[in-house]
């Protein structure tokens, strides 16, 4: 009973699958799973990405980014530690191998917030992750709520709104991703990101209440 028991408890961890967020910047990537680990205590870990870019007002190292400058993070790139790395908007981002390990030592769901390159790059590793795009209902809703957001400069934001374009393009592309959300009333974008999720999460849960 016991033995039946854990081999299936092990059998859900390891069939646990990331899941990826993506989406043009602005879009509400960061607010949607704001809401998701609220609700879902221990349930999702977010993977900490590590980037060049400056933290803004409210991020903290370690939890949002891994703060870093551009020759200490090139050298890791060069050693290996990273599953994949992008330029984008002027600075570099990446998803170290010890962040997703991280998160799935403790049993949760994996949640990488990257870009289209980032996509391209995971696509050709093994992590088999779900694939979830976030979309604005507009070029127009999304260039007002980068302004109010007020986290840009104009340089960063047109390069934000250039790229925002090529991602709108990427997600209409077939077999990218498994869900297109379109985040226009947020609690409705909300809802159909946890739908898309149920699977995993109710995975999560058996495990829990097996354990
Ligand atoms: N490829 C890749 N993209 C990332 C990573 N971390 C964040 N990004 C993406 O980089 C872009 C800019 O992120 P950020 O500067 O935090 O701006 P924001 O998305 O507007 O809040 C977004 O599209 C993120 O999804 C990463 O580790 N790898
Ligand atoms: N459905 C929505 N309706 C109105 N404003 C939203 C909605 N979703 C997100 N926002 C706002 O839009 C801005 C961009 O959202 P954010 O989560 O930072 O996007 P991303 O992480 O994709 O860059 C934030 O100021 C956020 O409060």
């Amino acid at each position: 009973m016991f033995v039946r028991c854990f081999s299936r408890v092990r059998s859900a961890m390891e069939n646990l699958r990331p899941v990826v967020l993506s989406g043009p910047s602005g879009a509400g990537k960061s607010t949607l799973l704001k809401k998701l680990m609220g609700e879902y205590d221990n349930v999702f870990g977010f993977s900490v990405s590590h980037t060049t870019r400056s933290p803004r007002a409210g991020e903290v190292n370690g939890k949002h980014y891994h703060f870093v400058t551009r020759d200490e993070m090139q050298s890791s790139i060069d050693g290996g530690d990273f599953i994949e790395s992008a330029e984008y908007s002027g600075n570099l981002y990446g998803t170290s191998k010890a962040a997703v390990h991280a998160v799935q030592k403790n049993n949760l769901i994996c949640i990488l917030d990257i870009d289209m390159q980032g996509v391209k790059s995971i696509k050709k590793t093994d992590l088999n992750p779900i694939y979830i795009s976030i979309q604005p209902p507009t070029l127009q809703t999304l260039e007002k709520r980068l302004r109010d957001r007020k986290t840009e400069t104009e340089e960063s934001l047109q390069k934000r709104l250039k790229a925002a374009e090529e991602e709108i393009a990427f997600s209409k592309q077939p077999d990218v991703f498994d869900h297109i959300v379109i985040n226009d009333k947020l609690d409705e974008a909300y809802e159909q990101l946890k739908q898309a999720l149920m699977e995993e999460i109710n995975k999560v849960k058996n495990i829990n209440s097996s354990s």
